[in-house]
């Protein structure tokens, strides 16, 4: 189940020291992060989870470079984070894909962008329309697809970029939880088929054990890490795990973890 990623010799593909997050207005400061540290790996599924307003989208806004940080140092494979780059694909809980393209054309608008020669363009759109189960879709518009569909284009609009890390802010959050389970089941499928370095954040714990190797837990005002949880190999097989003593007893460490800070 896990990829051949052997972490003796993965090389941390993101580094975060010491990163705080001050939003300032006229009259006062707000410290969203406090000197938050961590690491992820080549190829490794990690989550961030944790109560409102821990600052995990602000953490992942950083990462996207779409936020600057105030203090503190973060790379990915070696280079500072100093804006944006087509280092790092985005998929966000909203729709953000382009309704008047067809799914083919929103997967392949970065490689357009590219300049990307016309037949590498559709096998590169082909693979990823096959990897997400949207070969059939091919012309629809977004308004035609459902919102799990909608999210499968997103994922493949993200990774057909090639991307070295990709950022998922509840990507699953606004889906029915039928839907919300097959796209966990397909997104740990095309993790392990390419091997992309995934961030995750989720409100759900049960999310971030199925598919993560390991998971940051949270802490709010100050948001701050307040655990690092390694999530053990063979837990994740299929979704029937979430229903093992082992996964639930995690999910209850995890809960106390995030209560005890709640009150
Ligand atoms: N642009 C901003 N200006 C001022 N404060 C902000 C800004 N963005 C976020 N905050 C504050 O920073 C804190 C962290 O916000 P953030 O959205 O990162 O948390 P979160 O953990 O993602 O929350 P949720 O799970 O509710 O989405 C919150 O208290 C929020 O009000």
């Amino acid at each position: 189940m896990e990829p051949s990623d052997d972490r003796a010799v993965s090389v941390s593909k993101i580094t975060a020291t010491d990163i705080t997050k001050v939003y300032s207005t006229k009259k006062s400061q707000f410290v969203a992060l406090d000197r938050v540290s961590f690491h992820v790996d080549a190829h490794e599924f990690i989550s961030f989870v944790g109560p409102s307003g821990c600052g995990k989208s602000s953490l992942l806004r950083i990462l996207a470079g779409l936020e600057p940080l105030t203090t503190g140092t973060l790379s990915i494979s070696g280079h500072e984070i100093d804006g944006p780059g087509a280092d790092r694909g985005m998929v966000f809980q909203s729709y953000t894909l382009f309704p008047w393209l067809s799914v083919r054309e929103n997967i392949e608008f970065g490689l357009t962008l590219k300049g990307i020669p016309l037949f590498e363009k559709r096998a590169i759109s082909d693979h990823f329309m096959e990897l997400v189960g949207l070969q059939k879709f091919a012309r629809s518009l977004p308004k035609e697809l459902s919102g799990g569909m909608k999210q499968r284009v997103a994922i493949a609009r993200a990774l057909a970029n090639n991307p070295e890390v990709l950022l998922m802010d509840e990507p699953f959050g606004a889906l029915d939880p039928q839907t919300k389970n097959s796209m966990q089941e397909l997104l740990l499928r095309i993790w392990e088929k390419e091997k992309t370095t995934v961030v995750f954040i989720t409100h759900d714990i049960e999310e971030a054990i199925f598919l993560s190797q390991r998971v940051y837990v949270m802490q709010a005002h100050p948001g701050r890490i307040r655990q690092e949880i390694v999530i053990p190999q063979g837990l994740r097989e299929t979704l029937e795990c979430k229903d093992t003593e082992s996964f639930i007893k995690l999910k209850k460490q995890i809960i106390s973890l995030i209560g005890d800070h709640e009150e």
